[in-house]
């Protein structure tokens, strides 16, 4: 690791106020998913470190809160200011922790920055409301305030801006965050603490808790300090975490898994389409929420796009993400490449043709060929499930109104695509897709501006955008008579 600063690779973990070194006691391995190699240790900690962390930040709380907005949004813009100073830095962690290509890290850092940014202006405009009284000598005024200490556990694929999607508007609100990182990317969590004690925002805030998923969750969901969870990852740990959390009725933020169909209709402009098709399904080697996972090619365009799909995709170089043009990096873990290969050998069963892939890749380890199928229907597990890999499933359809169906035909609603140019066809489309996130002509649809976030079985509430600040703040009705 060639950092230029070195201590922002810290293994140790800040909990109440104070780091917790990994050789204070026993503590779990990181690896570099490329190579096999231990990149470092972080503390094992549990609920008790938790607990102590929630309480922290529980009295941390009223200080904070109790400062101006104008004060938080500055420690949180001094934050900003910092991870882009940092950004090689944090990029060559979470590119050895994760193994994205260093190029995809350095975007996810800014990507990730931006909310920081976003959140520090929002912090600013939190606003209540003075309506008209129902009686001549009633005034009724209504107050935003922090929802309270908060719990956040966040996925391995983002481990820097799943982050700080929700710890800057959390700490814009006034309140304290105990979070718990994926076991296998802590270190980009650790990076964003030191960077956030050197902008001046109280250790207390925000604490790092590594360790046992299940044991530091069910602390975070049973504590009735804990005002909000919020959440990314699959949807099954997401409803267990609702379950847990009913007992204290807590406010649930559930960003969850996907399953996005992206169309592209006779009228599309194919090369955009394909390009379109790259950035949607091999980001992060497939391994996003938003990513497609079902390809739906409209009859008469089909040859044209699938030839210029397949002639993209064997361009795309397989490696280790350090390796300058590395485009698609190593899967997370051996169980990743079983799904893969699972989801194609399910569907070539049941009679999807091998256009391009289809094995792992001839470096090894959890490397895979992009893959694209042609031939794929309803009912194969590719289309049920969310493949989470560089496999491009195609389906044909005839008509508007079919692929809509099949289109909406999962429990699932976080992202969908479609390319088109008819204005009325776009308008139609876009209307009937029952998502929480639309991509029209593009592939690429995250950012800080706009309110991310699925329905069905892929979640609860939005982050990023004007909305994700209202996520952290609870509504205060106060009736005066004057
Ligand atoms: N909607 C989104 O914004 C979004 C973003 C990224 C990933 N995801 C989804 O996340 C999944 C992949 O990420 P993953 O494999 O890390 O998901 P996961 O649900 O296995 O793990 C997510 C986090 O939850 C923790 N966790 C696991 N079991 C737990 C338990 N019983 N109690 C408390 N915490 C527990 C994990 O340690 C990790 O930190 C995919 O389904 C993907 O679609 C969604
Ligand atoms: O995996 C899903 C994340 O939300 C990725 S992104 O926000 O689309 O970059």
């Amino acid at each position: 690791m060639a950092l230029k600063d070195k201590s922002l690779f810290r293994q140790a973990a800040p909990v109440g106020g104070k780091w917790i070194e990994a050789t204070a006691g026993p503590g779990l391995d990181v690896v570099n998913p490329a190579t096999g190699a231990v990149l470092g240790r972080v503390p094992q900690l549990g609920a008790g470190e938790a607990r102590e962390a929630i309480e922290a930040a529980k009295r941390a709380m009223e200080p904070w809160s109790e400062r101006t907005a104008k004060e938080r949004s500055g420690l949180l813009r001094r934050w900003f200011e910092l991870i882009m100073a940092n950004k090689d830095d944090l990029a060559e962690i979470l590119t050895l922790e994760q193994g994205k290509p260093l190029t995809e890290a350095a975007g996810e850092i800014t990507y990730g920055a931006s909310f920081v940014e976003w959140f520090a202006e929002e912090t600013r405009r939190i606003y209540g409301d003075i309506i008209p009284g129902h009686q001549k000598d009633k005034r009724i005024l209504v107050m935003k305030q922090p929802i309270g200490v908060v719990a956040a556990i966040t996925p391995w694929n983002f481990p820097n801006a799943m982050i700080t999607r929700k710890v800057a508007p959390a700490l814009g609100a006034g309140c304290g965050v105990v979070l718990k990182p994926a076991s296998q990317t802590p270190f980009s969590a650790i990076a964003l603490a030191v960077l956030a004690e050197r902008a001046g925002i109280p250790l207390e805030l925000f604490s790092v808790i590594t360790g046992p998923a299940r044991e530091i969750g069910g602390e975070m969901t049973a504590n009735s300090l804990v005002r909000k969870v919020t959440f990314t990852g699959s949807t099954e740990i997401g409803a267990e975490l609702m379950r847990q959390s009913a007992a204290t009725i807590k406010k649930m933020g559930l960003e969850l898994g996907g399953n996005a169909p992206f169309v592209v209709f006779d009228d599309a402009d194919l090369d955009a389409a394909v390009e379109g098709t790259l950035i949607s399904k091999f980001r992060n080697n497939g391994q996003t929420c938003v990513c497609a996972n079902r390809i739906y090619v409209q009859d008469s365009v089909f040859e044209a796009y699938s030839a210029k799909l397949c002639k993209a995709i064997a361009e795309l170089k397989v490696g280790d993400g350090m390796e300058p043009g590395v485009v698609l990096g190593p899967l997370i873990d051996k169980a990743a490449v079983e799904k893969v290969e699972e989801h194609i050998a399910d569907a070539r069963s049941l009679g999807a043709n091998l256009m391009l892939g289809g094995a792992r890749h001839e470096r090894g380890g959890t490397f895979f060929q992009p893959t694209v199928l042609t031939d794929v229907t309803a009912d194969m597990l590719i289309a049920r499930e969310e493949t989470f890999g560089p496999v491009a499933p195609l389906f044909r359809f005839t008509d508007e109104a079919d692929v809509i169906r099949q289109a909406n035909d999962t429990e699932f609603g976080l992202a969908s695509y479609f390319y088109a140019s008819d204005l009325s066809r776009v308008f139609r489309v876009a209307e009937a897709l029952e998502y929480g996130m639309v991509g029209v002509n593009t592939g690429l649809i995250s950012t800080a501006e706009a309110p991310f976030g699925g329905v069905k079985a892929s979640g609860l509430g939005r982050e990023g955008s004007r909305y994700g600040m209202e996520e952290f703040l609870e509504l205060k009705y106060v009736c005066l008579s004057v």
